[in-house]
């Protein structure tokens, strides 16, 4: 029995090394081939994304502006929310509305590990790492030191054990001693680096974070996108869930997986190596092992490939699902007020509990399958792999028919017994983490898409490429031009240079492409207080709309005046040319005002912003307040430079003169006031009309207040069924919002309206 028992412990001296690089090796060809192997092809479009289903209601199509050249342009507002305006457009008039079930621009795929997904990272990763000199790689180099450094320590701790095992067999009491002081001391640099790569890995996280945010507040905030993509485009639900949670959750994962896929290759590489010197020392067969383990992990890699969930496509899924019950409460918290008085709270409690049932229902299925896809991958992990383990360790021995002796001492035996045992166990965890890691890349894999997604999006919707449901209704007085099945936007621009607008056969088109009124045709020069009347839907907002460069110009020509490309204009939002001064030339006022984060004089200059202690804005901004009768508002607020969440403190009625107040701040050429002293007093209001055309700001007023009537000169007038009159305003005349003159829509009203206006000609259409 003793001599049974010493042939084995000579074989297994042999065969452990041979066995570990067997593993070793074997492992990272079946890892290599099992990655290799794992979906190549393009997955079949589904639904899984939200954004489509919405196009399921109707078609979806595709707005395309292209670049603007000569003296057209896509934007024509000039005023300080036009970034158009400001030189800085690459978008003109020309947009094709294409079917967008033939033509994504954002292809549907099911996330996962394939062609589409390493596209979409190599497109990601060239904005997270711009360059070798940058940041992230300086980083990246520092981690992956650490990673290598970590991976050196293993191996060393474990050849330390190794020694320290022999010298116990040894009874060596010195040589214990010494090498456990260097196992402690070896602690100290091995706990740093570990401390290290978790630090690098949260830095490099952020740091990635920072680039993509950078990258997409580039393009939200270019050409008004924040607006068009919730707006006029209809594939990006809740883009600021996918600017906030998902990309931070989006570069988490991928600085995680970069060490957790760095880290198990440095060992296998250096684990192999070691191994490999070990088995030279033992001249151990190197064949049997390799082929084993390639064989056991290629056809238990294969099972979990097969077998696995489609974790990307499910986490992809989830995020839209959290994304939406954000969504539901950021929209509770938003109209609380008007809920409370409703007495909606059961509605909303239901939409909620709606929203909230549904990520949880996706969760649990998500739970579930993990369930059993954990239980198979540990099964095929901890127990086949072991099981193989011990059938190769046991193989050598068994068969062997003599013993060989090699003049090595037990102890040394049982030193190399237990380094390589260390070191296999790190290499089949190396392993196991590469395996496991498959999930974790799946999973990214759902966040690269709605990450790049939201990207590609943001980009053509920044060019003027817009994808959304339209239902193209054929109209007497103006038909929407198509190219190639296309809708085509064929208005033109026309810059000007003597601050006028001039609309020439303008129709009013929605983003539906519904035409709600056709041929509109007016002239509009500084001092033309324009009052547009008529019923509720008949397109008065949406001429502001059209006149600011939100809506392309479907047709006719729009004339507006050529913004300054100056710096300084720029930042003022834009002077027309020859008349570079700080005014903007448009300034919009909505009837539900907004109100910035900040303090109360934030609001008056908004949107610019005062500097603190700025005593010349302080005194202009106190004296505004006073005209528009809200000193007294300001004054039970703290004052000027108090900062309050101002939405909720000031009343309708208050936030409303405070937009009148922005408006007088910045005195621009045309105000489009949209209905915006509604809840103000009669009295104010006609104080804050009076003082807006002394100050010299024309007026282009939506209002249904006959007392400001008299401050206009001209009246565009809508019947709510596509006909439309604009005449000079007789004030002793009353302004109806039901034209009895006004003809039925015919087919030739489009031509009516190419008549030229002029201040004295009435149209009638
Ligand atoms: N983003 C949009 N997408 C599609 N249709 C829109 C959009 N915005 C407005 N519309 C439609 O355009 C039409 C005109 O809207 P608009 O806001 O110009 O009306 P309005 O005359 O200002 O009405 P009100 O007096 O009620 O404010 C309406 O039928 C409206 O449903």
């Amino acid at each position: 029995m003793p001599a049974i028992l010493t042939k084995i412990r000579e074989q297994a001296s042999r065969v452990q090394p041979s066995i570990a690089l067997g593993v070793g090796v074997g492992v990272a060809l079946a890892a290599c081939a099992v990655y290799g192997t794992r979906d190549k092809k393009h997955a079949p479009p589904c639904n899984n994304n939200n954004n489509y289903k919405v196009a399921k209601n109707g078609k979806l199509h595709n707005v395309d502006n292209g670049t603007a050249n000569g003296d057209t342009c896509g934007g024509r507002c000039g005023a300080e929310q036009c970034a158009l305006c400001r030189g800085d457009a690459d978008t003109d008039n020309k947009q094709n509305i294409e079917d967008a079930d033939e033509t994504q621009s954002v292809e549907e795929h099911i996330p996962g590990l394939n062609l589409e997904f390493i596209r979409q990272l190599i497109s990601l990763a060239r904005i997270m790492v711009p360059g070798v000199r940058s940041h992230e790689v300086a980083i990246l180099s520092a981690h992956t030191l650490c990673l290598f450094t970590r991976t050196f320590l293993s191996i060393y701790v474990a050849s330390l054990e190794g020694s320290i095992v022999k010298h116990i067999v040894q009874k060596d009491m010195r040589r214990f001693a010494m090498l456990l002081l260097q196992w402690f001391g070896i602690a100290i640099p091995a706990t740093f680096i570990n401390s290290m790569i978790r630090y690098l890995e949260s830095r490099l996280a952020l740091a990635f974070r920072t680039r993509l945010v950078n990258h997409a507040y580039d393009l939200y905030f270019k050409n008004q996108t924040y607006y068009r993509v919730a707006n006029l485009d209809a594939r990006i639900e809740n883009a600021d869930h996918r600017l906030t949670e998902d990309v931070s959750v989006f570069t988490q994962s991928v600085a995680h997986l970069y060490s957790s896929l760095t880290k198990p290759c440095f060992d296998l590489l250096l684990i192999v190596l070691t191994l490999a010197t070990y088995s030279n020392k033992m001249k151990g067969n190197i064949f049997i092992g390799p082929s084993i383990a390639t064989v056991v992990i290629c056809l238990t890699g294969q099972l979990l490939r097969l077998l696995s969930p489609k974790f990307g496509a499910l986490a992809g899924e989830e995020a839209r699902m959290k994304a939406n019950l954000r969504h539901v409460h950021a929209r509770l918290i938003a109209h609380a007020e008007e809920v409370a008085f409703y007495g909606g709270h059961k509605v909303e409690l239901s939409q909620l509990q709606a929203a909230y049932k549904e990520l949880v229902a996706q969760m649990t299925s998500v739970f579930n399958k993990k369930l059993w896809y954990v239980m198979l991958e540990q099964f095929c992990m901890k127990y086949v792999w072991s099981g193989t383990g011990m059938v190769m360790l046991a193989l050598p021995i068994l068969t062997a028919t003599h013993s060989q002796r090699d003049g090595s001492s037990i102890s040394d035996r049982a030193e190399y017994m237990t380094t390589s045992r260390n070191l296999l166990n790190s290499a089949a965890d190396a392993i196991e983490r590469l395996m496991s890691s498959y999930k974790e890349i799946v999973t990214l894999a759902g966040y690269a898409t709605r990450v790049s997604d939201m990207l590609v999006v943001f980009g053509e919707v920044a060019r003027g490429r817009c994808v959304r449901a339209v239902h193209v209704q054929p109209h007497a007085a103006f038909q929407v031009t198509f190219r190639d099945n296309t809708p085509v936007p064929d208005g033109k621009i026309i810059y000007t240079s003597d601050l006028s607008i001039k609309l020439r056969n303008v129709p009013i088109v929605t983003p539906a492409c519904d035409v709600v009124a056709a041929g509109v045709s007016l002239d509009i020069a500084p001092g033309t207080h324009l009052l547009i009347v008529g019923p509720n839907g008949c397109g008065k907002s949406s001429l502001f709309r059209i006149v600011s460069g939100l809506w392309p110009v479907w047709g006719g020509e729009l004339h507006v005046p050529r913004p300054c490309a100056c710096a300084h204009c720029a930042d003022d939002g834009g002077a027309p040319a020859g008349y570079c001064t700080s005014r903007p030339i448009m300034f919009y006022i909505p009837q539900r005002p907004y109100m910035s984060q900040g303090s109360l004089i934030d609001q008056v200059t908004y949107p610019s912003r005062a500097a603190a202690g700025d005593a010349a804005a302080a005194r202009r901004a106190a004296h505004i307040l006073r005209l528009v009768r809200l000193d007294a508002a300001a004054a039970r607020h703290g004052g000027l430079w108090a900062v309050r969440d101002w939405r909720a403190t000031l009343s309708g009625g208050e936030k409303q003169r405070m937009a009148m107040a922005r408006m007088f701040y910045h005195r621009p050429v045309y105000a489009l006031l949209d209905e915006c002293t509604s809840a103000v007093s009669m009295e104010t209001e006609v104080v804050m009309y009076e003082e807006a055309v002394k100050e010299g700001i024309t007026l282009l007023s939506i209002t249904h207040r006959p007392s400001v009537w008299k401050y206009h000169t001209h009246v565009l007038e809508f019947d709510g069924c596509g006909n439309w009159s604009y005449r000079p305003l007789d004030k002793d005349t009353h302004v109806t919002t039901a034209l009895p003159s006004i003809a039925p829509p015919t087919n030739n009203n489009n031509n009516n309206n190419n008549n030229t206006t002029d201040d004295q000609q009435q149209q009638q259409h």
